[in-house]
């Protein structure tokens, strides 16, 4: 608390050791919650990732969940990079002012996080639309100090220098929320344009290359494509080697199985 400079997010605190989800929590109870309030929990036994994914919730995860409102429906799908962005921005921001290496903590679009080509976070956003406002409930599982099934924040940081202190997830939520509130104000007032440069600077696809499946289900061929951004509406903008635009969308779970040099295969398929 003595951390946090939030003032409408993280201030009010649910917290239980343990929980089904937090996410579920927050949705099913969102009418009684204040906006800006957090749920907590330090082991979930019903974490839920996306599309329908269970999001494993051992201790040394930080695992929570939070309500916002916005009354735009154009923004509501750029949220979670907002999200994202405030994420990676905190744990930088963290680490410097704790005089820790910086952690190189980068976004996989839409909405993991990733070190070291593993991911270390993911966010999930939902949304409920009420008379003139639209209900955000906006979960965030990040891997602060377990390493299991793939690396955390700590592992990495013990890595560069094990002598110096590391992460707690209270700093790490405080420090999120502060950069949070901040970034949702400019988002809610100014647009997503206005953040645009500083979330191509914390993600990993600029100019990287990628295979789709381009053309009709049945007899769909593969096309190299170079990503340069994001679209309006949200989605992966991409110019193939033929020079026609490609706007990509996310292929449900499936993730690169191998990268070929710097060409990813088949992580997104092109509609
Ligand atoms: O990568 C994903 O699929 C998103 C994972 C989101 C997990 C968080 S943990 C806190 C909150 N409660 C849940 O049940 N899920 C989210």
């Amino acid at each position: 608390m003595a951390a946090l400079r939030a003032s409408r997010f993280g201030r009010w605190m649910l917290w239980s050791p343990r929980l089904a989800s937090t996410h579920d929590l927050v949705t099913q109870n969102f009418a009684k919650l204040p906006v800006g309030v957090v749920c907590v929990a330090d082991v979930q036994f019903k974490g839920r990732g996306r599309s329908k994914n269970v999001w494993e919730s051992p201790p040394g995860c930080l695992m929570f969940s939070f309500t916002s409102q916005m009354e735009d429906a154009r923004k509501l799908p750029l949220m979670q990079y907002v999200v994202c962005l405030a994420m990676t921005e905190a744990i930088k921001e963290l680490c410097c002012a704790k005089g820790l290496s910086e952690l190189d903590v980068k976004i996989k679009w839409p909405n993991d996080l990733y070190l070291k080509g593993l991911k270390v976070g993911g966010i999930l956003c939902t949304s409920s639309y009420q008379p003139k406002v639209y209900n955000i409930c906006t979960g965030i599982g990040l891997n602060v100090d377990n390493e299991e099934p793939t690396t955390c924040l700590n592992a990495a940081l013990k890595e560069m220098n094990a002598n110096l202190p590391t992460l707690k997830r209270e700093d790490i939520l405080a420090s999120f929320f502060n950069k949070f509130e901040v970034l949702f104000e400019i988002f809610t007032n100014e647009g997503f344009q206005a953040l645009e440069e500083q979330y191509y600077n914390s993600w990993l696809h600029s100019g990287q290359k990628v295979v789709v499946q381009d053309g009709p289900e049945a007899q769909h061929a593969d096309s190299v494509v170079t990503i340069q951004g994001l679209t309006p509406a949200g989605y992966l903008y991409a110019i193939g080697e033929d020079g026609k635009s490609y706007e990509l969308h996310p292929d449900g779970n499936r993730v690169s199985a191998k990268e070929d040099g710097n060409v990813v295969l088949h992580e997104y398929i092109h509609r």
